[in-house]
Formats: C-alpha cells, sequence, structure tokens
C-alpha cells in the first residue's frame, strides 16, 4: 500500500457537495494529513464564518476517504477535522509523491505547506508545551509558576494558556480585562513579569467548556495567530490535557521546541504521563523532561514530610522511558491558594518550600531553554 497523495485526498473531497452544489474544497483547504496508529487523520483550513456549514459534512468526508483506492490494510480508520483561521487559504498545491515509510505517526507529505512550517509565531525564540496525559494534575499550575519563574531567571516569556476547555490562566494570572487590539491584533496582557493570552480573557470560562472540535480548533487557530507577541525568549504553552486530536493537532500546528510532561506519583497518572511522552515523540517533539507534582505532602506546622502516593515514581518513570526528570513539586495548601488568589506562589512567595520548588524547576528549563535559542 503507498500512502494517499494530496492529489487522492483532494480528488475523494470535491466529491462531498453542500445542499448547494458546492464542494467542501470550494470553502476549505487541505490543511495536513497524518497516519497515526491506522488512522487517517485530515485537517481542513476553512474560515470561522464557514465552519458551521461544513461540519455537517465531515461525516460524507470520512467516507469519502474511507473509499480511497489503497486505503485498506494500513490505513483502518479515516478522521476528518477543520481548523478555522481567519480566512480560508487558497485550496491546491502541486501533487506530491508519498510520505516516507516507517513509524506509527507519519504527516503525510503534502506538498504546499507542511503544518509545522511557517512563522506562525515571529520573533518567539522557542515554543515549549506544558501538557499531562490526563487532566487535574496540576498542568497549568506547574505551567503559570514555571513561566513566572522563567521570567524571574530574566527571560522574556509569554504563557499561551491552549486547554480551552478549562482556561484557568486568567484566574491564576489575577487577569480579568479583555486584551487590546493593536492593528486588528490582539496584544496579550502583562502578569508577574511575563505575557499571557487566553481564550478565557476572551470568553466565558463556561462558555468555552462546551465548545465541540471545529470551534475549539477556531479559537486556538485565533490564539496562535492574532496575538502580537513581540519578542519573546520563550513561549510556554499550556496544552489541553490528554493525548487526543486538539492536542495532536495543536501540537503539529506551533513548532514546539520541546515539551513538558506533568504528572503525579500515582501509577494511573504514570500510565498516562507515558501515553503523553508517546505522542511527542510520535510527532518528533523533544520531551524536555517529567515534573512529578504532589510529589509529597509537607505539614505547614511541623514541616514532616509524607509520600502520600509512595515516592519516586515519577522519577522511575522517566528513568525507564529514557527522558529526563525535571523535579518534584510538593502538595502544599498555599500553591492552590496562591493560584486562586491570582499570585503565583514563585512571586509571592519566593522562599516558601513551594516557591523554592518551582524556582529550581524554573532554572533547570531556563539553562534549556537559553541553549535552545542561543
Ligand atoms: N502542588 C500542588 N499543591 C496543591 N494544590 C495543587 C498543586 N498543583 C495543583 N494544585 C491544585 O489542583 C487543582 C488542579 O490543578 P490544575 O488546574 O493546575 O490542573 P490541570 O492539570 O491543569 O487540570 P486541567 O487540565 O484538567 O484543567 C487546582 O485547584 C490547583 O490549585
Amino acid at each position: 500500500m503507498t500512502d494517499p497523495t494530496r492529489m487522492q485526498i483532494e480528488q475523494a473531497l470535491r466529491q462531498v457537495r453542500a445542499p448547494d452544489g458546492t464542494t467542501i474544497l470550494d470553502h476549505a483547504a487541505l490543511d495536513a494529513a497524518t497516519l497515526r496508529d491506522g488512522t487517517l487523520h485530515v485537517a481542513l483550513a476553512t474560515s470561522r464564518a464557514a465552519a458551521p456549514l461544513l461540519e455537517p459534512l465531515l461525516p460524507q468526508a470520512e467516507a469519502a476517504l474511507r473509499a480511497l483506492p489503497g486505503i485498506g490494510p494500513g490505513i483502518s480508520a479515516v478522521s476528518v477535522i477543520l481548523t478555522a483561521h481567519r480566512a480560508a487559504p487558497p485550496a491546491g498545491g502541486a501533487p506530491q509523491g508519498a510520505a516516507a515509510q516507517g513509524g506509527g505517526h507519519r504527516p503525510l507529505n503534502l506538498g504546499g505547506g507542511g503544518a509545522r512550517q511557517g512563522p506562525l509565531l515571529p520573533g518567539v525564540g522557542v515554543v515549549i508545551a506544558v501538557a499531562s496525559g490526563k487532566g487535574g494534575v496540576g498542568k497549568s499550575t506547574t505551567a503559570v509558576n514555571l513561566a513566572v519563574g522563567l521570567g524571574m531567571e530574566g527571560l522574556r516569556v509569554g504563557l499561551l494558556d491552549a486547554d480551552i476547555h478549562g482556561p484557568s490562566l486568567p484566574r491564576m494570572l489575577g487577569l480579568r480585562r479583555p486584551p487590546e487590539l493593536h492593528e486588528g491584533r490582539m496584544l496579550p496582557l502583562d502578569a508577574w513579569g511575563i505575557k499571557a493570552m487566553s481564550i478565557g480573557l476572551l470568553v466565558d470560562e463556561r462558555q468555552a467548556m462546551i465548545w465541540r472540535g471545529p470551534m475549539v480548533m477556531g479559537a486556538l487557530g485565533q490564539l496562535l495567530g492574532d496575538v502580537e507577541w513581540g519578542a519573546l525568549d520563550v513561549l510556554v504553552v499550556d496544552m489541553p490535557p490528554g493525548t487526543g486530536d486538539a492536542q495532536l493537532t495543536l501540537a503539529q500546528k506551533i513548532a514546539l521546541a520541546g515539551a513538558i510532561v506533568v504528572s503525579t506519583p500515582q501509577d494511573i497518572a504514570l500510565l498516562d504521563a507515558r501515553r503523553g511522552v508517546t505522542m511527542f515523540r510520535k510527532m518528533d517533539v523533544p520531551v524536555l523532561g517529567i515534573v512529578e507534582n504532589m510529589s509529597y505532602f509537607c505539614c505547614p506546622n511541623c514541616g514532616h514530610r509524607t509520600d502520600l502516593f509512595g515516592h519516586g515514581g515519577a522519577r522511575a518513570e522517566a528513568e525507564a522511558i529514557g527522558v529526563p526528570f525535571l523535579g518534584e513539586i510538593p502538595l502544599l495548601a498555599d500553591i492552590r491558594a496562591s493560584a486562586d488568589a491570582g499570585a503565583p506562589v514563585v512571586t509571592a512567595a519566593p522562599d516558601s518550600p513551594a516557591g523554592q520548588a518551582y524556582r529550581a524547576l524554573a532554572r533547570t528549563v531556563g539553562a534549556t531553554v537559553r541553549r535552545l535559542v542561543s
């Protein structure tokens, strides 16, 4: 079997018609196609205005792609998603040959611009993702304290909250006003020495919770393309939790220099962390390391340390899968209280045990960032 080419995919998509007779490719352009674990993932770039019209056509598009000659032994399923840009880019591009074989996840060479090409974020030195295999492990808390800690290390830092279903950055940074516009682009807000942007600044948090696929991708496209970051050494991206299509597409859209995976020491979370590491590896994104959050409990009265879930799980897991271990963050009430008060503990109480833990993490990651931007 050979991989489908751009021409084949576009031919299949041209059979998919809206009620007015126009084809799906009259409103969208083939943006990226990826083979992952036997599934052909196809991303179509469209305008925000057209996305609601195209969404009902996606099952037909998947059926048309499943009928492609050559879709057989190596491809068992097809998934089509919409990514909404500001304006639909022109469709087309020269038909290209198939991608090199091998690996469970392969971006297909479609010609006309791969997903990780193009200066989406001019002026930004490196982009680092903070991710987790599942929700609730403290990914956002880690991302916020790491970003502010990197700022305290003297780096020019931006923080993008791409956790679109649960944007917690405005609350954690104490930001309430919407971003200002400059020549049609959004200006990130200043907070605690860094620049920050979140979908939570644009819409009500509860509204974002119920968004469906195309709207999520549209909002992310806007956050990626419409923010005037200015000159940054590093942009920290708080990824949505998990390892699904939104994470994958996002990681493809941004040229990530590296990813940090946050986990708790529990077995189940470590399994999810392993899945997160695997996802980035499949996309050739270097995993900078694993952070163990809620690693141990420090009694605020006597300072006694209790390893609630056993100790050293994430360190051992990191060693087993061959990625660096970046450090431990204790379970401490003032981490949550500071986050809820909008003043990250790394800056609110830099010499507290929590502050010191985050500063140590920022020093380690800061050294890597300096190496990557130099
Ligand atoms: N080390 C810690 N000690 C005490 N509380 C913590 C710690 N880390 C995170 N928390 C708290 O745990 C809760 C979940 O944290 P957070 O929102 O950062 O998780 P998350 O992994 O980003 O979740 P999701 O991605 O599902 O939004 C928050 O109330 C946060 O204040």
